[in-house]
């Protein structure tokens, strides 16, 4: 991968391109973080209290514009899933514009917009980032009554010595195709794929790396769980699934409307 320096755009924020795909580094006291703003996509966010990223990207992630970044938290919208073509939405694979940044010393914010052609809005993402990592995504095509997948892949040192803790007791198997009685604390150690109702709180304990994520969704109706484990998945090596669980909050059953749906990790 080819990364040149495009422009400085603060002493704490600067935009690169990945290939042809451009990339904003945060440098700051809270952390650094890397947002692509195609997808308008967290790649990488590294707390100042914490040495690993709290997100997982594909070691062998290939910045080819145009196409998904495997890993991070890609935005899918306006629909989750195989229910249209592009697979989850065309959000994550059209270049998003950074409106607006404010950099305080304990805080950032970052504003991204994504626009028709006709520069009509048509969602909006407020990133902070402080001891903890905030976004805020705003829908504003209502009437088309979209879907929201704000589909994170979290990082663990090793999935199957991690815990999923605080989740729902129900869930629909997609693999059964069934709707389950499941435990409140899952170890993943096979290919899973589970939409839960939303609750409002999970937690990713994960030994090796001796941490806790908590992460908290607001105005999700379901939350998905996610591992391929060895099922071929674009971008993604053999070894992949070893390190990483997606945790959603999502949108799928209710659609959006104009109260915005957050998500919230804390890392301890
Ligand atoms: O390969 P992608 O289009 O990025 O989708 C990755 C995965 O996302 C979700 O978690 C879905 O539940 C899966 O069915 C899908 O395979």
């Amino acid at each position: 991968m080819e990364v040149k320096l495009i422009k400085q755009l603060a002493p704490e924020l600067a935009l690169y391109h990945y290939n042809d795909i451009p990339v904003l580094a945060l440098k700051h006291a809270v952390g650094t973080a890397k947002i692509s703003l195609q997808g308008a996509q967290l790649i990488s966010w590294i707390p100042a209290h914490t040495e690993q990223d709290v997100v997982w990207l594909s070691e062998i992630e290939p910045f080819n514009k145009g196409e998904a970044i495997r890993g991070g938290i890609p935005i899918c919208y306006p629909w989750f899933g195989k229910t249209g073509t592009p697979s989850h939405g065309y959000a994550r694979l059209q270049l998003w514009q950074l409106v607006s940044y404010d950099i305080q010393a304990d805080v950032v914010y970052l504003n991204f917009l994504l626009e028709t052609e006709n520069a009509e809005s048509v969602a909006h993402i407020e990133m902070t980032f402080s001891e903890e990592f905030h976004l805020e995504f705003t829908n504003y095509c209502i009437e088309q009554e979209p879907q929201l997948a704000l589909h994170t892949y979290f990082n663990v040192g090793d999935i199957s010595q991690s815990e999923i803790q605080q989740l729902p007791t129900t869930t629909f198997n997609v693999l059964t195709q069934q709707q389950e009685t499941v435990p409140p604390t899952r170890v993943v150690n096979e290919y899973v794929e589970c939409i839960y109702p939303a609750n409002e709180r999970n937690v990713i304990v994960d030994t090796i790396n001796q941490r806790t994520i908590e992460i908290l969704h607001e105005n999700a109706s379901e939350i998905v769980m996610w591992n391929p484990w060895h099922n071929e998945t674009s971008a993604m090596s053999e070894e992949g699934h070893n390190t990483m669980i997606c945790i959603e909050t999502a949108r799928i059953s209710e659609r959006l409307a104009e109260k915005p749906v957050g998500l919230t990790i804390r890392v301890k």
